[in-house]
């Protein structure tokens, strides 16, 4: 199968320090990959080369056989690219229904939006929220409500940056099933710390060390590693 998303070299410093170290990464058509590491790890800053955040300092970015390096957001998102912040990035005042029909509306005419809305809200097990102003959900519900946005999109690919932040043992189950779901249709990208959750999801696993690609291995594999344990210790050791 071919790669959807590429990196080659890529590098982020900030002033001395390097924030992502020369990466090679490669993501297959459909896969499903989380990126793991301890804190300070480089992964936000790698992710945030992905998404148009930030621009990287070299190396490039390839989505799709096109190269994206330094793009805006705006233009990775039209080529087909689902992303989630950190920060959910939904719109407070208007209702969850109106957020999610915006981002269905994007490819679609009225009447087949508002069907993917409603169809996408029931996906995502908060059809109930539909009415509901979204500055007024929970850190979780807004989790959702935001994910809902990025698969009402359609992407081919979904970058998703801590999704399960804030969220009660059961929207992290939803989620856990939805993102394996949507890897059906869809490339997908998750970095996140919750180890519970990625149990729930993760196979093929990339785990990220001072900026750089540390190791790549099944999760089973991983969590048996010693020198993968050893980073995630040091860093706690080196906080204590
Ligand atoms: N805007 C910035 N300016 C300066 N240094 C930064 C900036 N963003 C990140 N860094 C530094 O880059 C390194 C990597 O940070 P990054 O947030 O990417 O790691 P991470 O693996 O995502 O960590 P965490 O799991 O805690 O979110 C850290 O040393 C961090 O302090």
């Amino acid at each position: 199968m071919n790669d959807i998303l590429t990196t080659r070299g890529l590098t982020m410093r900030f002033g001395g320090v390097t924030a992502v170290d020369n990466v090679d990464f490669n993501l297959r058509d459909g896969e499903l990959r989380c990126l793991l590491g301890p804190n300070g790890a480089g992964k936000s800053t790698f992710f945030k080369c992905l998404t148009g955040q930030l621009t990287p300092t070299e190396g490039n970015v390839t989505f799709a056989g096109q190269d994206l390096t330094g793009a805006h957001t705006h233009r990775i998102v039209n080529l087909g690219v689902g992303i989630k912040t950190q920060v959910p990035n939904v719109f407070d005042g208007i209702t969850a229904y109106e957020n999610v029909r915006l981002s269905a509306r994007r490819k679609h005419l009225k009447p087949l939006a508002r069907e993917l809305t409603m169809t996408t809200l029931e996906r995502c097990g908060i059809t109930h929220l539909a009415r509901r102003e979204v500055g007024l959900l929970s850190h979780g519900q807004r989790q959702l409500v935001e994910l809902a946005m990025v698969l009402a999109g359609e992407p081919k690919l979904i970058l998703l940056d801590e999704p399960a932040a804030g969220m009660t043992g059961d929207e992290r189950d939803r989620l856990a099933q939805l993102v394996l779901e949507s890897a059906r249709s869809a490339a997908v990208v998750v970095v996140e710390h919750d180890m519970a959750f990625i149990r729930q999801i993760a196979k093929f696993v990339t785990v990220f060390n001072r900026g750089a690609i540390f190791r790549e291995a099944m999760i089973d594999d991983i969590m048996q590693d010693r020198e993968v344990q050893e980073i995630y210790l040091g860093k706690q050791a080196n906080a204590a």
